[in-house]
């Protein structure tokens, strides 16, 4: 399709829709608004937008689909602003925010004055921000939540699915409240529990700077996203208040609960505790992306000497094959070591599993 899509907000999110959008849409022109500058340039050397604009109203008055990625807070300012410029008759106005309610009823305003604003939220993300970090791929297969109102026309949901088609995503609709409630159990408290476990780790670390130095895969594995933008997420926290105080509640009972099994050494409730979680774990969908990320992991058994890992990653780059992430585990003097590669795709891992047997004697798992 045709048409000018102002993205304003150019960091992971915008930049990744951008690029998505711009996949599937080759002859559609990407305008790009942020209040950094800098974002602005990278995103135009990058070519994740192919103009850029210096203001919001300028862009958005010349646009048939405005996306709003910036942070939710910023999100509602750049909804009121909406309110006073002469859009487009057919604009199609959406945004990326990880809450829907406040924004949803930020938006109010403009869809009595005859606009159309249909919230949506792309289910996967990165602890990494900033446009540099974009990808087109990044909501491959992850639910992409919208949210439009009874005032939204069924064909305007349509024809922006069809804008957001290069994502890839699952569309998936749900009311406001109900994105709120979801999203603040499977996302938003889990990230306080990351930043908290951190806060005390950091405690710990005061009185003994081994515990830094100690810390492996598991608290890693727990904290990564305490590693995200804090700005992004103070916002969330901000937007989702009522949600986030009933999930702080149960959480603490929750804690009570598991503490009194421990205290009371009482073997079988903390085993069943551990093997409940373990079941409702398992099952979750491994292959589709949402909040719990799906990796396509191939472990390599490697001896641990220097150079192993640039002997592997050589072999894969010789056979062009993209690897997304690479840790080692586990190891331990005069052991072999694990090492964990993960790819995009199936069809990725399959291909470097080939390429490694083919090259090395490693034994290749996949879990
Ligand atoms: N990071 C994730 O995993 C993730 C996933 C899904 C949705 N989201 C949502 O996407 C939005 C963007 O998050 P991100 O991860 O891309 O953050 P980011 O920090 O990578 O990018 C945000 C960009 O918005 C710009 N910005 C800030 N205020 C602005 C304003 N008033 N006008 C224009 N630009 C402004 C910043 O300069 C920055 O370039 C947030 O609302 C977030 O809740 C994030
Ligand atoms: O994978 C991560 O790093 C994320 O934090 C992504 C994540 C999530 O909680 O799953 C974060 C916020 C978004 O609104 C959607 C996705």
């Amino acid at each position: 399709m045709r048409g000018n899509i102002l993205i304003a907000g150019l960091g992971l999110i915008g930049g990744s829709i951008a690029l998505a959008i711009k996949r599937a849409h080759p002859n559609a022109t990407m305008i790009g608004y942020d209040v950094s500058d800098e974002s602005l340039r990278l995103a135009r050397s990058l070519g994740v937008i192919d103009e850029a604009v210096s203001s919001f109203a300028h862009g958005a008055c010349e646009a048939d689909v405005i996306v709003l990625a910036a942070p939710v807070v910023q999100t509602e300012q750049l909804l009121r602003d909406l309110v006073h410029l002469s859009l487009r008759p057919n604009v199609i106005v959406t945004d990326v925010g990880s809450t829907k309610e406040r924004i949803v009823k930020q938006a109010l305003p403009l869809l009595e004055k005859g606009a159309t604003f249909i919230g949506g939220h792309p289910m996967a993300g990165s602890h990494k921000s900033g446009v540099a970090a974009a990808r087109a791929h990044l909501f491959e297969n992850a639910f992409y939540i919208l949210t439009p109102t009874e005032h939204v026309k069924e064909e305007d949901v349509i024809r922006l699915k069809h804008w957001l088609e290069g994502t890839k995503a699952h569309f998936v609709t749900l009311t406001p409240k109900e994105h709120d409630r979801i999203a603040g159990v499977i996302s938003h408290f889990p990230h306080i529990i990351a930043a908290s476990l951190v806060h005390q780790a950091q405690q710990y670390e005061r009185e003994d700077e081994l515990v830094s130095r100690l810390a492996a895969g598991g608290f890693r594995d727990i904290t990564r996203i305490a590693s995200s933008n804090p700005e992004m997420w103070r916002d969330i926290f901000i937007h989702n208040k009522e949600e986030l105080l009933q999930l702080f509640d149960r959480w603490i009972e929750e804690m009570k609960k598991i503490r009194t099994y421990v205290a009371d050494g009482d073997s079988e409730r903390i085993y069943q505790y551990f093997h409940e979680a373990k079941q409702f774990r398992d099952g979750l969908p491994v292959r589709t992306k949402g909040a719990i990320p799906s990796f396509y992991d191939l472990y390599v058994d490697v001896p641990d000497y220097p150079g192993v890992i640039s002997e592997i990653t050589g072999y894969l780059a010789k056979a062009r094959i993209s690897i997304t992430n690479i840790r080692i585990i586990e190891t331990r003097e005069d052991i072999y070591g694990v090492l964990r590669l993960s790819f995009q795709t199936e069809d990725d891992r399959q291909r470097a599993k080939h390429c490694i047997e083919a090259n090395t004697n490693y034994e290749t798992h996949v879990v």
